[in-house]
Parts: C-alpha cells; structure tokens; sequence
C-alpha cells in the first residue's frame, strides 16, 4: 500500500530524511516512534504531499507521491488526523464529518456544500464505527477532548480513504481518552482494512496497538519490529539521547509545526 525508497528531505541546511526504506501492507498499523525532531511529521507528510520530498520513491495507494500533479487523487486517498482534531466548533458533529466528504463533491456543490443522502448514511455509520452516533447532532464544541478527536477519527473515516496518516492523535489527552481513541483509530481502520501510519510519542501506546513499529532517529530508519518486542537496546537506538525508559516527556520537546496544517486540514 506504501513503497518508500531512498525518501530524502532537507530544510535548508538541515537534513530532516535521510534515505528512508520502508513498505507498508495493505491493513496494517505502523506506529512509528522517534525523538522530537527525528523528522516523523516530515515523512508523514510526504505521503501526502504537504510536504514535497527532495528525492526518492514514494508510492501510496497506488500513486505517485512525488508528482506534483497526483496531489488531488492523494488527497482523496489518503486522510489525515492530527494531534489537534480541527474540529469546526459550532457545527453539529454530523456536520463535521461530512466534511470528510468534500474532496468527493464536485466542486459546485462542495461550495454550497450540498450533501446527498449516502454521504449522509455514510457520514452516520463513520460516526457508529467511533462509538459516537448517538451525538450526531450535538455541537462539536460540547464533547469531550477524547470525543472530540473520535469526530475526527469519523471524518477521516469518511473520506473512504485507503490510508489514514495520524500525527501524534493522542498526545494532548488523558491516559484512558488516549486509550480509547487508537483503540477506537485501531478497531475502524481494521474493519474497513484501512491502512494507518501513526506518529506516537508513547511507548506503551505503541506495544499497545501497534502491528508494527518503526523507529526513526535522526532522519534515519534504525528500528523496524512486527513482534512488538521492544527491547531496552532497541529503545536506546531509537532515543539515543535518552534513558531506556522511553522518550524525554513531550512537554520539554519543541513544539511540532501544526499551524501550517490548519489551512490545509480536512
Ligand atoms: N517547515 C519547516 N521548515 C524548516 N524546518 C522544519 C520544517 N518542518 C520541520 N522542520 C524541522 O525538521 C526537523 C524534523 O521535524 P519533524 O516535525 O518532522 O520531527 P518530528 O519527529 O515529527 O518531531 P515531533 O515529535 O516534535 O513532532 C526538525 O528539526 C524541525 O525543526
């Protein structure tokens, strides 16, 4: 479903990837694991085109990542969630969801926003598939931090994406929210065999949920794992200027560019 080879991206002066190797299977969920700014957001988002790659291959659901010109059949392929759920606060829940519907509207209608019916049904059953139906018509606003980001696990759903792109979705929520979103993240994309490539900063979360867990440390793939069992070694390599234990808390880290993501979030 994804075919990654050679992936290099520099910001100026800064080499951010590094020559990245990596397939992902159709269904699967890749958590991928890193320091701040071992460059997870940047691979990430050259899957789909927010960020263009300097050179490399880079394949997802078929298409071609590095063209310019696939950028729209990308985006419609391919959903993304990120660590604050953009949510439009006022709109219902439903409405919010329908969102997801709004790269497959012609564009009259996804100006005027005329949903049909079966975007309607569809939009209803991603809402089921997050535990959330029963609050369709309640204004986004009035949920809960973890409902909050369930919505936007439901609006990615509604896309019918082939791969979902989370970016750190649980990192501003409570233990048990964050359980029960990449639980919730977890158990959807499995049933509709969705593929999911998921940025975490917890270790825990990642034995937790994750088929598979990369780790990336300074623009470079250093850990690649289906059995999940990650060693102290192996968290050494990926956080090498840390202790065993895990990644240094994410309050002290920079914190990650999502701004720009606003104007182009679903
Ligand atoms: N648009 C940009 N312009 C310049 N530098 C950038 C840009 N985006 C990211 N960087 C830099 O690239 C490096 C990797 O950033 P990236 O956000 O990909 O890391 P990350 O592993 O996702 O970190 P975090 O876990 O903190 O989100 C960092 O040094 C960051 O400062």
């Amino acid at each position: 479903m994804i075919r990654i080879r050679q992936l290099q991206k520099s910001y100026g002066a800064n080499p951010v990837l590094r020559g990245i190797d990596l397939d992902v299977a159709a269904g699967e969920f890749l958590v991928v694991l890193g320091q701040s700014g071992a460059g997870k957001s940047t691979m990430l988002r050259c899957l789909n085109r927010l960020v263009s790659a300097d050179s490399g291959e880079l394949h997802v659901a078929g298409l071609d990542a590095t063209r310019p010109g696939q950028t729209r059949a990308l985006r419609r392929q391919v959903a993304m969630i990120f660590q604050h759920h953009h949510l439009v606060p006022r709109l219902s829940v439903l409405k919010n969801v329908l969102t997801g519907r709004l790269g497959h509207l012609p564009t009259w209608s996804s100006v005027l926003q005329l949903f049909g019916n079966d975007d309607i049904a569809l939009a209803q059953l991603c809402l089921e598939h997050v535990g959330l139906a029963n609050k369709a018509s309640a204004r986004a606003d009035t949920l809960s931090g973890g409902q909050m980001q369930r919505v936007g696990i439901a609006r990615a759903l509604a896309q019918s994406p082939r791969v979902i792109l989370a970016d750190e979705p649980v990192a501003s929520l409570d233990p048990q929210s964050a359980r029960m979103v990449l639980q919730c993240l977890r158990d959807a994309t499995r049933a509709l065999g969705i593929t999911v490539v998921c940025n975490l900063h917890q270790v825990d979360y990642a034995r937790e949920f994750g088929d598979r867990i990369v780790g990336l440390t300074h623009g470079r793939l250093v850990y690649d794992s289906r059995n999940g069992a990650l060693t102290d070694a192996d968290l050494q390599r990926i956080y090498p200027k840390t202790d065993a234990t895990g990644p240094a808390p994410h309050e002290d880290a920079p914190a990650p560019i999502y701004g720009r993501l606003l104007e182009v979030a679903p």
